[in-house]
């Protein structure tokens, strides 16, 4: 069915693993890094798909763009089988990896962005509206002409993500794209991706070790553990089934007592630093009234909101269903 772009139906990826014990000696052992995975994205929909390192993200996005070749079960992509037909299933797809870059190391970007063009061979007309595209929306204007290792890790991700849109691909994967990123940096490329998915409709799935990229930008969000599934749902859920906490930092003007908000016993202050306190409180509560009642009871000079990270929230997951 065309409205499922993504289905995945008990796939599963073993990697054979052989290991020195001795002299002669070698053991072999398996390694089941995506162990009987089923799920679909339809056309269009934003989904983060997170997990603690090893759990099986990058290993099932290798095998989305057909890198890796499944060892069960079935996959496709807009109805394509990856891993016979990447090549056609390449001009579909784009693809940022946030550790690695795709761009070429000595040439300016303007070249990198040149070589793909010819590569994916993209019609003259569409390459220019969608590198102006890219160029104005990612502020890349005054980068063009800059060889790509002497980008800050901000400049060269957004470099990256144009890189992946050039060929007008209906699917993005995103691995870790706001990692090392500062504040500014990560609010341009989230900001981005939004405008990016309510123009274009195109699917995106987002690897992410930072809860607020999926906080700002999925309504979905898929949990992968040790190979399997353990969630598929709302963020606001997953916060529910694993009962995580957000923390608030408020600087107040002055040193003080620990506050208290005597309408919401559960906001808890967890420690104090001189006019610095954090105030933990149930991450499926929204911060906003909270921020209110305090500014209104406290001296507020700054504060910022911190998610939980994403190993708290699984650890929790599993505390609370002994089932996982
Ligand atoms: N080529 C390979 N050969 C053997 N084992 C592998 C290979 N690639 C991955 N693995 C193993 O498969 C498991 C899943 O790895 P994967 O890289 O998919 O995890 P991940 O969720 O992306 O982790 P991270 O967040 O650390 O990137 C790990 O145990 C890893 O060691």
């Amino acid at each position: 069915m065309d409205s499922d772009f993504i289905e995945l139906d008990g796939v599963e990826k073993v990697f054979d693993v052989r290991r020195r014990t001795g002299f002669l000696r070698r053991e072999r052992r398996e390694v089941r890094a995506v162990d009987g995975i089923s799920f679909r994205v339809p056309r269009g929909e934003m989904v983060g798909y997170i997990g603690p390192n090893g759990a099986g993200k990058s290993t099932t996005i290798k095998m989305l763009t057909g890198i890796l070749t499944p060892s069960g079960g079935r996959l496709r992509v807009a109805g394509i089988d990856p891993s016979r037909e990447r090549t056609k299933l390449a001009h579909r797809i784009g693809v940022v990896f946030g550790q690695r870059t795709t761009l070429w190391w000595d040439l300016p970007l303007r070249d990198s962005y040149r070589l793909m063009h010819r590569m994916y061979r993209i019609p003259d007309r569409r390459f220019r509206e969608n590198l102006d595209r890219c160029v104005e929306l990612l502020d890349l204007g005054a980068l063009l002409e800059v060889p790509v290792r002497q980008l800050s890790l901000g400049q060269r991700m957004r470099g990256d993500i144009a890189a992946a849109l050039l060929h007008d691909p209906e699917v993005l994967y995103l691995d870790e794209p706001t990692i090392g990123l500062d504040v500014v940096s990560k609010a341009k490329v989230r900001g981005f991706l939004r405008d990016l998915n309510a123009e274009r409709s195109t699917t995106v799935l987002l690897t992410t070790h930072d809860l607020t990229d999926i906080e700002q930008l999925c309504r979905r969000v898929m949990v992968i553990d040790h190979g399997r599934l353990v969630y598929d749902g709302a963020l606001a859920g997953l916060h529910e089934v694993g009962e995580s906490e957000r923390t608030l930092v408020v600087d107040l003007e002055r040193e003080l007592p620990p506050v208290t908000l005597a309408s919401d016993p559960s906001v808890r202050v967890v420690r104090v630093e001189g006019p610095r306190q954090w105030l933990a409180f149930p991450a499926s509560v929204s911060a906003a009234p909270l921020v209110a009642r305090l500014a209104a009871d406290y001296p507020l000079v700054d504060l910022s909101v911190r998610e939980p990270d994403i190993e708290a929230v699984i650890a929790k997951m599993y505390a609370s269903d002994p089932a996982l």
